[in-house]
């Protein structure tokens, strides 16, 4: 729905403050404890998202229906991040081999029911008032819904936020997890980067979105990141809206397409020791993520580039920065950055097999 309408989600994506990340990590420095950067990547991208669309915190544990949300949420992420043949072999799709397809469908049914009371409550509210109340993305979808002005209706509009969540949670959630999992098997790169933040930024103040311009390491680090570890590896699955010849083969119209962005990424005869995390090498290099050079494309590319690029990139960074620069971190008991698991639990997002589990030491 969002590519073949003149609806550009990413102007309407702002984002707000990602504070319940560092609040979370600093109670577990603070108590020498664990943290499962997975977990924390989630909740704060999970607040992030819903703030920008329904300036809702789900941040708050003592709320019933965070809670539900967000277990709803994950388990949702978890069924999709199972593999499953059906999604890319169509004919399979009916026998749903893995029983993935009920499992999603019951969470995007209870999902799409949370959504709708939220809905109701806006529409509650907006009643008798002069101005939208919120001024946030649901408040201009119900806009557009009211004065007609796009094919846009109610049931649209609670796909277009399980689409939202669905696509924006997990993809931001792994993208962070690898990052931070390179940045501890590679001391020195986390060093270089930390100097960068120091400089930059300092300790008295978190990195914000104006910041992130001056930070050309840390932009180097998230490329580098989604180069070795794009979170969709197959991208979306097209399909050929007509007979087409690429490189001398015809692909007939109608067949269904699979773009590898994961071998692109590792392709020795386009990347100088691929299979090494060196950020560096996008230091005054033009390449960037955002559709324009095919050797990188994490967020694929055209009329149906991810629509949450631009607030992807903002929450990475803004992420990741603090995680670099307000403390150290000590892998869990026996891990080293030898012996780190780095396999890949390949579904239609790419997840780390083993969650990233280290102790935050406040600098
Ligand atoms: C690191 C983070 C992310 C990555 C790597 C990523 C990657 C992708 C990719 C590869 C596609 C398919 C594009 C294509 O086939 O050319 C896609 C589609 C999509 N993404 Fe993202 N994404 C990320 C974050 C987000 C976020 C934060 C949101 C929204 C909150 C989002 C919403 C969507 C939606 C709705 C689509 C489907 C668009 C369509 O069908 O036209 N994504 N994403």
């Amino acid at each position: 729905m969002l590519g073949s309408q003149p609806l550009d989600a990413t102007q309407y994506l702002r984002h707000k403050k990602i504070e319940q990340l560092l609040a979370t990590v600093q109670e577990n420095s603070r108590l020498g404890e664990v943290v499962d950067i997975g977990q924390v990547a989630f909740n704060a991208t999970l607040n992030s998202i819903s703030n920008t669309i329904f300036s809702v915190d789900f941040a708050d544990s003592n709320s019933q229906r965070a809670r539900e949300f967000k277990k709803t949420v994950w388990t949702l992420m978890e069924a999709l991040g199972k593999p499953n043949l059906a999604d890319y072999f169509s004919l399979l799709r009916r026998v749903d081999p893995h029983g993935v397809r009920h499992t999603i469908s019951i969470h995007a049914d209870k999902l799409v029911e949370i959504f709708e009371g939220m809905y109701d409550e806006r529409l509650q509210l907006r009643k008798g008032q002069a101005s939208p109340t919120n001024d946030d993305f649901l408040d201009t979808l119900i806009d557009i819904v009211e004065n007609k002005t796009e094919e846009l209706n109610g049931i649209h509009v609670m796909h277009l936020f399980l689409d939202l969540f669905v696509a924006g949670t997990d993809t931001t959630t792994s993208t962070l997890e690898w990052g931070m999992t390179e940045l501890l098997c590679n001391p020195t790169i986390l060093q270089k980067a930390r100097a960068e933040l120091e400089e930059v930024i300092g300790k008295a103040r978190q990195v914000q979105e104006s910041d992130i311009a001056c930070l050309p390491y840390l932009q180097a680090i998230i490329k580098e990141t989604l180069r070795m570890h794009p979170a969709t590896p197959l991208l979306l699955p097209r399909r050929a809206g007509a007979d087409i010849e690429i490189c001398g083969f015809t692909v007939p119209e109608g067949t269904q397409v699979v773009v590898n962005a994961w071998a692109i990424g590792r392709d020795p005869s386009i990347w100088e020791m691929p299979s090494s995390f060196i950020p560096d090498r996008f230091l005054g290099s033009e390449i960037d993520v955002k559709g324009r050079h095919f050797e990188l494309i994490p967020f694929g590319g055209g009329r149906r580039i991810c629509p949450g690029l631009n607030l992807s990139l903002r929450m990475l960074h803004i992420m990741l920065g603090p995680l670099i620069n307000c403390f150290d971190w000590k892998l869990e008991d026996g891990v080293t950055p030898e012996s780190m698991n780095m396999e890949e639990k390949f579904g239609i997002t790419l997840q780390k097999a083993d969650p990233l589990r280290a102790i935050p030491i406040p600098l």
